[in-house]
């Protein structure tokens, strides 16, 4: 049922702001393994950083979980007891075609709650893993330390938080080589230059990329003690904070 990416492919006589609306959610898939590089690698390892991280009889979460990607990834790795998972979006859409996957996805017996909301009205707590992939780069920057803190008060000590974003770089000629980079990514998948250039203005206003160095002086300034680079390809990074 997962169509081909083509949004942005016929000329826009007015881009509008991108949002994670149907036409989205019906080429999430594709639109998301062909834009960001190293996303099925993602997905795998946070299953492996959730079986190592999650404490029994706690709660692992994924704010901004869209289709359950991560969800479904740790679900299948997760051993502990009475772990559950709750997975976060604001996206009716995305929740209710998430919600048809999960239905589908009979390997576990990790309880999975799908919630329909802002991740800011959804309190963490006695939580062990916490998962933010390619999510606080929609959120307002000036909203993102307020979402860190209370992740981390919700952790239990030895928890973790996954963080997934795309990064911008302070040097001018480092952030150009980079992009230059993302770009022939999705070159070498199939995007015109047309929807490289149209897709880039839809999400100007709503995704906002910061440094490595602004993400990890706000996870230090929440209370983590360490945050660590686990993955990079181009303008793309993850990093885990321990609690
Ligand atoms: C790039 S997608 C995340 C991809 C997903 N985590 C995955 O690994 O497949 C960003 C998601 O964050 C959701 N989102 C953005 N802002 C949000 C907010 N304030 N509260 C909840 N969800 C949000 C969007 O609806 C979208 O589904
Ligand atoms: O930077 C881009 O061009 C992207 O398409 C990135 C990105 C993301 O990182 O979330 C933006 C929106 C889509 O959900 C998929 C990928």
């Amino acid at each position: 049922m997962t169509k081909n990416d083509a949004l942005y492919a016929a000329p826009l006589q007015e881009i509008i702001d991108f949002a994670f609306d149907e036409r989205v959610v019906a080429v999430f898939p594709d639109m998301i393994q062909r834009s960001v590089p190293g996303y099925g690698m993602i997905i795998a390892n946070i299953g492996i950083v959730a079986a190592k991280y999650a404490q029994a009889g706690t709660h692992c979460y994924d704010l901004g979980c869209s289709l359950g990607a991560v969800t479904l990834a740790m679900r299948q790795r997760i051993t502990q007891p009475d772990c559950d998972i709750i997975a976060v979006d604001n996206s009716p859409a995305m929740i209710e075609r998430g919600r048809e996957l999960l239905a589908r996805d009979n390997g576990s017996s990790v309880p999975v709650t799908m919630i329909c909301a802002d991740l800011k009205e959804v309190k963490v707590e006695n939580a062990s893993v916490v998962v933010l992939n390619f999510t606080l780069q929609f959120v307002p920057p000036a909203q993102r330390l307020a979402v860190i803190r209370s992740i981390y008060q919700g952790l239990r000590p030895g928890g973790v938080l996954v963080l997934s974003e795309k990064i911008a770089f302070a040097d001018p000629a480092q952030q150009q080589v980079l992009m230059e980079l993302h770009h022939d990514f999705k070159r070498a998948n199939g995007y015109s230059d047309l929807e490289i250039s149209q897709k880039r203005t839809a999400l100007e206003n709503v995704m906002i990329p910061e440094t490595l160095a602004c993400h990890q002086e706000r996870l230090a300034a929440a209370g983590f003690s360490a945050s660590y680079l686990w993955f990079q390809c181009f303008n793309f990074a993850s990093l885990v904070a321990i609690k």
